[in-house]
């Protein structure tokens, strides 16, 4: 049986990895018209499983790899989802798409895929960065080495939200760009040609380290893991737009991405999806929503932030 290609989805916090990740699902050609059979692993790093809600996963098989980082609390799942994937008589996927949290190193994704175990049952086509055009270059201090790091062992790189900034900011991008191996794309909305980023082959093994290295409980390599805190919130009450906007506007830098769905007054039957990136906000309603109608939000910090007054503060947003 052939090796079954792996694609993994990775950049910063926010950056269009789940955008980019419907695109192409909605792009491959499902297995009812005998295309291809796609398994996907989504990873959040917070308590609540909020990318798992927004994949398109119709016909594909959807994983998720919840309630901490991919890389190492929850590689072990990872491990375990691979293996059962892999046992499948019928149904052994085509393909496989791993989109990781913001926060995780890839190449650490990339080092568990070359474990032994899975040597001829699975090959890495292609690891894909995501790169924000819009906040990459406000990044500072562990945020922006997060995203190098992610950038550096990337085979494509997708310039993504090109439609936020002026040509001379892209341009500027591109002058100081340090990756001169990767593939690039500019783009918005993820929106690219499904033959660029599947079956290119296109992962160059020199790039990640630490090859077939297992760590272990006597293990000395030092995990170099960027430290992130997180804080989910959810309730049923209805919350005041004018209060909530003026919340979202308050919080501190370091609160970097937040991202959920909320029940807003005067439109109590209907659910709205909220996304902070960096300086950005989006409300924006959600059509034909199936849930439930509560507000369920997940706050990711590059430091640790007074989760009591974060509390206090959305509390004082319900109507
Ligand atoms: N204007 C604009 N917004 C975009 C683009 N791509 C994605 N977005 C928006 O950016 C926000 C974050 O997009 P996601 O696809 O959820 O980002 P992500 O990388 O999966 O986020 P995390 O998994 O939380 O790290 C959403 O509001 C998207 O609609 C783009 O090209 N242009």
């Amino acid at each position: 049986m052939a090796a079954v290609p792996v694609t993994i989805v990775s950049g910063f916090l926010g950056a269009g990895k789940t955008t980019l990740l419907n695109r192409i699902l909605n792009s491959v050609p499902s297995d009812k018209g005998k295309g291809l059979k796609v398994a996907v692993m989504v990873n959040d790093f917070g308590e609540l499983n909020i990318d798992s809600q927004l994949v398109v996963s119709a016909e594909q098989n959807m994983i998720s790899l919840e309630n901490g980082c991919i890389c190492c609390t929850v590689e072990s799942d990872l491990i375990a989802q691979l293996r059962k994937l892999l046992q499948l008589r019928e149904g052994r996927p085509d393909a496989i798409l791993i989109e990781t949290s913001g926060v995780s190193e890839p190449s650490k994704v990339v080092n568990t895929l070359r474990y032994p175990e899975f040597d001829n049952h699975l090959t890495v086509d292609a690891v894909i960065s995501v790169l924000d055009a819009d906040q990459f270059t406000n990044l500072e201090g562990s945020n922006k080495r997060l995203a190098m790091d992610q950038l550096s062992v990337a085979d494509v790189v997708v310039i993504n939200k090109v439609d936020l900034v002026s040509a001379e900011q892209l341009q500027n991008l591109k002058d100081n760009w340090l990756f001169p191996n990767a593939c690039v794309y500019e783009t918005s909305y993820g929106e690219l040609p499904l033959a660029l980023l599947l079956g290119q082959q296109a992962h160059h093994s020199a790039q990640s380290e630490h090859e077939h290295h297992h760590c272990d409980e006597r293990c000395q390599h030092q995990h170099q893991h960027h430290e992130f805190y997180s804080m989910s919130w959810q309730s049923e009450q209805p919350l005041k737009i004018q209060a909530l906007k003026a919340f979202f506007h308050s919080l501190p830098a370091s609160i970097y991405r937040a991202k959920g769905f909320v029940r807003l007054s005067g439109a109590e039957q209907q659910m709205f999806l909220l996304h902070k990136v960096g300086s950005r906000l989006s409300i924006d309603r959600q059509l034909n929503w199936q849930g439930e109608l509560k507000n369920q939000l997940v706050f990711i910090a590059g430091e640790p932030f007074d989760k009591k007054q974060l509390l206090a503060d959305l509390e004082a947003c319900v109507a």
